[in-house]
């Protein structure tokens, strides 16, 4: 079980800072969404909290800082999927899966029964038990990503950093996927961090949004207290509309602006 602790992270590029000032804590076995603008900084505050960007402040996981822990520590704690993943050449999709399961192996040892068990559970949780032989590069944008995703699963990490899972997805595999790591956060205790464009799913799944604007923290709480019209509009310069499903879901939906 994993608990997360933030105080006053800030990271960048060559002296440049991209997000400064994040603070805050997160139970074991909760999930995170952290939304706003292009260019916020929400990318940059996931790859701090891996250890990817050079950041200050403290990161804590499980009351230890990530930036003590060695490498193999590390990558067993914390399951990273980027926006953008380089795909390498040559590999199956049942091959690239079971990188997630490298730091889980000793020295030079080979994956065994259970760790091909568990790339072939997450394979058929996310509908890809039919391209698991395929070259990964054969994929489409979507069935990509989903093998993007199900590495970082296979990975079993108590962390799961998620930078826009669901970009590419149609809207059975985005929900499909987002249940699977709901399931992982319900049942194993994983903490959960994505980052979503999709403010309507943020506001499904998430128990907490953190929203940044120009790098800077400018609102957090529950998707009911977040997604109020006037904070999405002033922070994503957007005409919107705030709804509530009878489930009492926050709804954002776009209005075109009169003529
Ligand atoms: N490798 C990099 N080198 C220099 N600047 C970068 C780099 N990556 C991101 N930036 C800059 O840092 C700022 C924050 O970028 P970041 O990718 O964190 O934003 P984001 O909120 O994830 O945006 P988006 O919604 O567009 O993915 C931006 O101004 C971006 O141009």
């Amino acid at each position: 079980m994993s608990g997360l602790v933030l105080r006053a992270v800030a990271a960048g590029y060559s002296g440049r800072t991209a997000v400064s000032s994040v603070s805050f804590d997160m139970p074991a076995g909760s999930w995170l969404a952290v939304i706003g603008p292009n260019g916020a900084g929400k990318s940059t505050l996931l790859k701090a909290i891996a250890g990817l960007v050079p950041s200050t402040g403290e990161i804590r996981l499980d009351g230890v800082a990530t930036a003590a822990l060695p490498a193999r520590a590390r990558a067993r704690a914390i399951g990273y999927a980027p926006q953008t993943p380089l795909i390498p050449d040559g590999l199956t999709v049942t091959d690239y899966v079971l990188l997630g399961r490298t730091p889980h192996l000793g020295a030079l040892a080979r994956e065994g029964a259970r760790d091909l068990a568990i790339v072939a559970q997450v394979l058929a949780r996310l509908d890809l038990d039919a391209l698991a032989g395929r070259a990964l590069r054969t994929l489409s944008g979507g069935e990509r990503q989903r093998a993007v995703l199900a590495r970082v699963l296979a990975q079993q990490a108590g962390l799961l950093l998620l930078d826009e899972p669901t970009t590419g997805l149609d809207i059975g595999h985005a929900q499909a996927l987002l249940e699977l790591v709901d399931r992982l956060r319900a049942e194993d205790g994983a903490t959960v961090v994505t980052t979503l464009h999709d403010l309507t799913l943020a506001a499904q799944y998430a128990d907490r949004l953190l929203l940044l604007d120009n790098g800077a923290p400018v609102a957090v709480g529950t998707p009911e207290q977040v997604l109020r019209q006037e904070i999405v509009a002033r922070h994503y310069a957007a005409e919107v509309e705030v709804l509530t499903t009878a489930r009492g879901h926050r709804v954002v939906v776009p209005t075109r602006p009169a003529s």
